[in-house]
């Protein structure tokens, strides 16, 4: 049975490299059906080609407003069909009109323990915080920025000599666990979002949405 899932990316791709290695190896069964990036440098769609999947690259700089650019990126999606939207590290708030016509069946992957430092340059924030942990949340995408249901976190202890790089690089191996997970749950129909809370399996995550906390060893 396919399952239909569009990717969203900006950048590298390392998340998308994850997904497409699980699915390769039988442990994700989903069909990764196009990758669309904002950037058409991003090494992510160097990845989906030589993985032999669509990609392609819609610079949101040749639109005259947010708005027209998320229309044409949910007629490109929407050729798909996709059951899932996946945000592997997509760089753009996305409008109302768009977040809400795939609320509840798309997931972005946010590099801190949301609610703490929606937005960007997470890492040093939380190092400029003094802050003991870090670390990643999967959550559902609502219009309102990095605020949807969260429905999985992995947290890493911030050592004294970590710098954003070296916090970056602790985050990015909690992600590429959770987000494949958060990604199958989804494709096994066992998660789902009901009035902006994340359920799997029917029942509430709790408040906090920690559900898998991995510190990383
Ligand atoms: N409506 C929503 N859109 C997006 C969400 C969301 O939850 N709701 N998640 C983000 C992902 N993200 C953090 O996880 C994020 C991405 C981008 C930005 C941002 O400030 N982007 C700037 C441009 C920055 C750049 O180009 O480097 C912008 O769009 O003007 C903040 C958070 C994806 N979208
Ligand atoms: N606010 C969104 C955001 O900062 N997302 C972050 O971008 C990186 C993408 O890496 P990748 O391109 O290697 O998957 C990831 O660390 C992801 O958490």
């Amino acid at each position: 049975m396919s399952f239909p899932v569009v990717v969203l990316i900006s950048g590298s791709g390392s998340n998308l490299q994850a997904l497409i290695d699980q699915s390769l190896q039988g442990k994700l069964n989903i069909n990764i059906a196009a990758v669309i990036s904002n950037k058409a440098q991003a090494y992510g769609l160097e990845r989906a080609t030589i993985a032999g999947i669509a990609t392609h690259a819609l610079d949101h700089k040749l639109f005259e407003s947010r708005e027209a650019f998320d229309a044409e990126l949910q007629k490109l999606i929407d050729q798909y069909q996709p059951k899932l939207v996946v945000l592997a590290g997509f760089m753009r708030i996305l409008s109302e009109t768009f977040a809400k016509h795939y609320e509840g069946r798309m997931l972005n992957i946010h590099p801190s323990l949301l609610p703490k430092y929606k937005g960007l340059n997470t890492h040093q924030r939380a190092i400029d915080a003094n802050d003991k942990e870090h670390g990643v949340s999967v959550h559902f995408v609502s219009p309102e920025l990095d605020a949807g249901a969260v429905i999985l976190q992995a947290s890493t202890q911030i050592e004294k000599n970590d710098n954003a790089d070296s916090l970056a690089t602790k985050v990015h191996t909690l992600e590429h666990i959770i987000y494949p997970l958060a990604v199958k749950w989804f494709s096994e129909e066992r998660l789902t979002l009901s009035d902006g809370a994340a359920f799997l399996d029917n029942t509430k995550l709790p408040e906090s949405g920690v559900l898998y906390n991995k510190t990383l060893e």
